[in-house]
């Protein structure tokens, strides 16, 4: 063990030098407290051996410099007069580890050393073992941190809900509101929306409380699409059937749709195709929250949330007498309306960039940007088929093409939607309609100048500057509207 010896008495201090080299140990002799801190801060010693009453620095000071230091220390042992008590107290209290009485009993000494070897010894065992405990620690908490957002990745593909963005104010206040249902299980919802704009993504959004699946909610989710199914299954599938209950019957009978979805949300799609014999039924099932199986006598409880998707007009139904008034008003007591993607453009390209990010998956050169020109295509297509459509046009453009930015050659595809077109100007003429009616409502000029725009630059293959003097306006003024486009 290195040992830092201090005594000013010259004498004293080589015989305890001479004993401890003897037992083995390496010793460092300083003559007073200054210079033993020099030499102690210079390198490592796990013991320092001090007298107290020294020149310049005391035994006891330099003892309190040494304790005051971070981190492991030196064990100090100091050496004070026969009957100095009070000397040998204020050691032990000022943090040293042992006193030894003057003149050194050699016996003693060897005991004291062998004890702090003991000591510093268990000490960097502890300290050994403390960092390979955290390493562990540290490698244990990582592994649960990556199985757990592989069970949540796993979760929210389960619950449908992976790979989900909503960037649009409109949108975001929609979620929030459907978080808010998912608390009250009793109301009935009914989500209305064009194809494809989301419509299943938000009741499933109400079922689990939150946009990633993550939820301590293990109650089912049974989704039938009304549409599906036809008029004379309809009863059976939605309410089950009691054995031999009818000609081809399963003879244990079946559950149906409802039962299944007992505790948890039934979300009926296309609610517009129910037949309207059964749309009694269902209303009896929102009213009482009971119903009967197919040859069934037996009244059974249910406690489902029904949620209800279309993109049916059920207003007009109602009007035309094939949906019930009293059943859509029932179904419409949580109501959500989900704008189409046209009338939500702050979701168009960060959605995009989401979808390519997703189907490029690993290979992550390619389309890592969407060029100006192409956000204003994306920007000024009309979206019949919203989101899905938007998804699909991605994935396709991925398969097809492998490039790092996405063009407008890239959407080509997009063009063949009634749009106004810059094509009557092809013949070189200034483009001037013939006539022109402002529609009593519905009309945004803006909008009508970036599809321009876009038309423009798509018939001039991605060249701004030709698409400049096409439209007879400046390039930089070109510039400034695609970058107002973009940042809207
Ligand atoms: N906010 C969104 N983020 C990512 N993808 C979305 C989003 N909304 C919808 N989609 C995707 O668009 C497609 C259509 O969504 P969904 O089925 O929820 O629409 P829908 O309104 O129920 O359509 P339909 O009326 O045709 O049944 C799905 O592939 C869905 O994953």
């Amino acid at each position: 063990m290195n040992i830092l010896l201090v005594d000013d008495d010259a004498r004293s201090r080589a015989g305890v030098a001479k004993f401890l080299w003897e037992m083995g140990h390496h010793v460092t002799e300083c003559c007073d407290g200054e210079e033993a801190w020099a030499t102690y801060t210079a390198s490592a010693f796990p013991m320092v051996l001090s007298d107290i009453k020294m020149p310049r620095l005391s035994g006891i000071e330099l003892l309190s410099r040494i304790t005051a230091l971070p981190g492991r220390k030196a064990d100090v042992v100091l050496f004070t007069g026969h009957g100095d008590m009070t000397t040998a107290i204020q050691a032990l209290r000022a943090g040293a580890y042992d006193y030894l009485l003057k003149p050194i009993n050699v016996e003693e000494l060897a005991t004291i050393t062998d004890k702090v070897a003991e000591h510093q010894a268990l000490l960097y065992e502890n300290k050994v073992l403390t960092e390979r405990f955290s390493d562990e620690v540290q490698a244990a908490t990582e592994e649960t941190r990556q199985e757990l957002s592989r069970l949540k990745r796993a979760l929210s593909q389960a619950a449908g809900l992976e790979n989900i963005g909503f960037f649009s104010k409109q949108m975001q206040d929609i979620v929030q509101q459907a978080q808010k249902y998912h608390t009250n299980r009793s109301i009935p919802v009914l989500v209305e929306g064009e194809t494809g704009t989301g419509k299943e993504i938000i009741s499933r959004i109400i079922h689990y409380g939150n946009m990633d699946g993550e939820t301590d909610d293990q109650t089912p989710f049974i989704d039938v699409n009304c549409a599906a199914i036809s008029a004379n299954l309809f009863e059976s599938e939605l309410f089950g059937y009691e054995p031999g209950a009818f000609t081809g019957s399963l003879t244990k009978g079946q559950k149906g749709k409802l039962d299944l979805a007992q505790g948890g949300t039934l979300l009926l799609d296309e609610v517009g195709e129910i037949p309207l014999e059964l749309q009694g039924k269902l209303l009896r099932v929102l009213q009482e929250k009971e119903f009967y199986r197919v040859g069934g006598l037996k009244k059974i409880k249910t406690d489902v949330r029904i949620i209800c998707a279309t993109n049916a007009d059920l207003e007009q139904r109602v009007e035309q007498g094939t949906f019930r008034r009293d059943l859509y008003f029932r179904l419409k007591v949580g109501h959500f309306l989900i704008p189409p993607l046209r009338q939500r453009r702050d979701d168009i390209i960060p959605l995009s960039e989401m979808f390519l990010r997703q189907f490029t998956g690993k290979k992550a050169n390619r389309f890592q940007r969407i060029s100006d020109s192409a956000a204003a295509l994306l920007l000024n297509y009309n979206w019949p088929g919203n989101i899905r459509e938007l998804r699909n046009t991605m994935e396709w453009v991925l398969f097809m093409y492998d490039d790092a930015e996405l063009k407008p050659a890239h959407l080509a595809h997009l063009h063949n939607n009634p749009q106004p077109s810059l094509s009557s100007a092809d013949n070189g003429q200034a483009f001037i309609p013939e006539k022109f009616t402002l529609p009593a409502s519905g009309f945004s000029l803006e909008e009508y100048v970036d599809q321009i725009i876009a038309q423009a630059i798509e018939i001039c293959q991605g060249n701004k500057t030709a698409a400049a003097m096409r439209l007879g306006i400046s390039r930089r003024s070109l510039y400034s509207r695609l970058k107002k486009v973009k940042g809207k």
